[in-house]
């Protein structure tokens, strides 16, 4: 009789870090083409941002101990002895003068604080003063963003259009990033039929998994390459497996995982190389049949054929695999939102279970309802804005409880206008179309 070994989820989060290594392939790339791409090497800043003392606003140039007590009755008087021009040197302020000075402008020498325009008065070659400031008002310091040497960026960080603004101010153009990992991606199963297919014929479906699966590599920014859909024939799946095999840093396959006759999916993982299987099924619902291998240095994955649990085991699995390739860290938080559970949520002890939910705001509150529906129906998971867990040990959870949604990465988190939830962004989530989940 056929089992599954099945294996606790932490247990696997554990062997995923320990087992796969990150690429040895790295690239050169131009901050304009930067973005999304993994960072292979630690980037220094090597100068001080700003390199000089600079005006946070339009105003005049001035030593603040000179304003101090000024008010509109009693303004004080300073001599305006020019204009520090943008871009250029800003000569310096003696004792009572004072400069115009743009925002962003340098601070000439002498100076130390900044008075607003709207406080300040020129009469003639005079300047009256309404307002005093203190030293280093109105003034950002040299240094005051980054520091010469400041470490400003890790390896292994996926580079966000503020890291890209960063490296420009001190000056890196060119990084080095990670080769972006090659998944190969292949479909199995004798129903399964191109997106495309006109007319089904009795007992076909329609591929869901190789384009649900290639988007949510393309996210992580892998290039994808589709292997197709492979008949349940050994012989055929094996072929088709290694020559795809051959071409990637990383395999997917999708079927053909469980105990069946026909899913073959173990036996040509196991033939693609040393040390082959490594866990052959977890701890969880729904993906229980899910396969993971490394042959060579390559991972390779076996999906459940059950489009909800390959995309939920995409979450949980194949996401933390991929970033290894990258010597990734995962992000301390991920984009998640606290919402109260809107009913009783049983489970089985000693199984991690996760549980689709569409979130609804009700009275002011963020609610998460589960969405029920078995893992073979992918309507679910679009209906769906994220999955909470409930992990192994626990008998269940209670209607009104306090639970963190995972968010589906993506847009298929989407939240629309109307079901705004949260009146602004979920914490690290800076996308504009999904308020409250991303
Ligand atoms: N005796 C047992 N049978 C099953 C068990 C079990 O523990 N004992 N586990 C069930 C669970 S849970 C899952 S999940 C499935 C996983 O099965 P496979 O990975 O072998 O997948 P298939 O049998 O090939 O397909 C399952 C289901 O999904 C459909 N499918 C497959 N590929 C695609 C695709 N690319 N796009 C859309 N839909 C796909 C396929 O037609 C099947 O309906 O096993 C259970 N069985
Ligand atoms: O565990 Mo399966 O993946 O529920 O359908």
């Amino acid at each position: 009789m056929k089992f599954f070994q099945v294996h606790e989820t932490r247990d696997v989060l554990r062997l995923i870090e320990e087992t796969y290594e990150p690429l040895e392939r790295f690239e050169e790339v131009a901050l304009y083409e930067a973005f999304g791409r993994v960072l292979a090497e630690d980037v220094r800043a090597a100068e001080d941002v700003p390199g000089f003392d600079r005006s946070t606003v339009d105003g005049y140039a001035v030593r603040a101990q000179e304003t101090y007590g000024a008010n509109e009755s009693m303004p004080s008087f300073l001599d305006l002895t020019g204009v520090v021009e943008m871009g250029g040197e800003a000569g310096s302020v003696g004792a009572g003068q004072a400069k115009y000075i743009p925002t962003g402008g340098m601070m000439p020498d002498g100076a130390d604080a900044v008075v607003m325009i709207e406080h300040a008065e020129e009469v003639g070659a005079l300047l009256n003063v309404y307002k005093q400031v203190a030293p280093g008002e109105n003034v950002i310091r040299r240094g005051e963003d980054v520091r010469a040497g400041q470490l400003i960026l890790s390896r292994g960080h996926r580079l966000e259009p503020q890291d890209l603004g960063l490296m420009a101010a001190v000056g890196v153009s060119r990084v080095k990033v990670f080769a972006k990992p090659v998944v190969g991606i292949l479909s199995t199963g004798d129903e399964i039929v191109p997106p495309e297919t006109k007319q089904l014929k009795p007992g076909e479906i329609r591929d869901i998994n190789t384009v649900a699966i290639g988007a949510s590599l393309n996210s992580m920014g892998a290039e994808v390459i589709y292997g197709g859909i492979v008949k349940d024939q050994y012989e055929e799946y094996l072929a088709r497996a290694k020559a795809l095999f051959e071409k990637v840093d990383m395999l997917i396959m999708s079927g053909g995982s469980s105990v069946g006759t026909r899913d073959y999916t173990v036996q040509v993982m196991q033939e693609l190389g040393e040390p082959g299987i490594l866990v052959h099924g977890i701890s969880v619902k729904p993906g229980k049949p899910t396969i993971l291998a490394k042959a060579g240095r390559k991972p390779v994955v076996g999906l459940p054929g059950h489009p909800a649990s390959a995309l939920v085991i995409f979450d949980l699995v194949v996401r933390r695999i991929v970033n290894r390739l990258y010597d990734r860290t995962p992000h301390p938080f991920d984009p998640r939102i606290r919402a109260r559970l809107s009913r009783n949520l049983p489970s089985a002890v000693g199984r991690s279970d996760y549980v689709r939910v569409r979130l609804e705001k009700r009275d002011g509150e963020v609610w998460a309802v589960p969405v029920f529906g078995k893992s073979g129906l992918v309507s679910t998971l679009t209906e769906s804005h994220g999955v909470i867990e409930i992990p192994g040990p626990k008998e269940g959870l209670l209607q009104g409880e306090w639970v963190e949604v995972n968010c589906f990465a993506g847009e298929r988190g989407i939240v629309s206008e109307e079901e705004d939830l949260s009146g602004g962004h979920a914490a690290g989530c800076r996308s504009e179309e999904t308020p409250g989940c991303c």
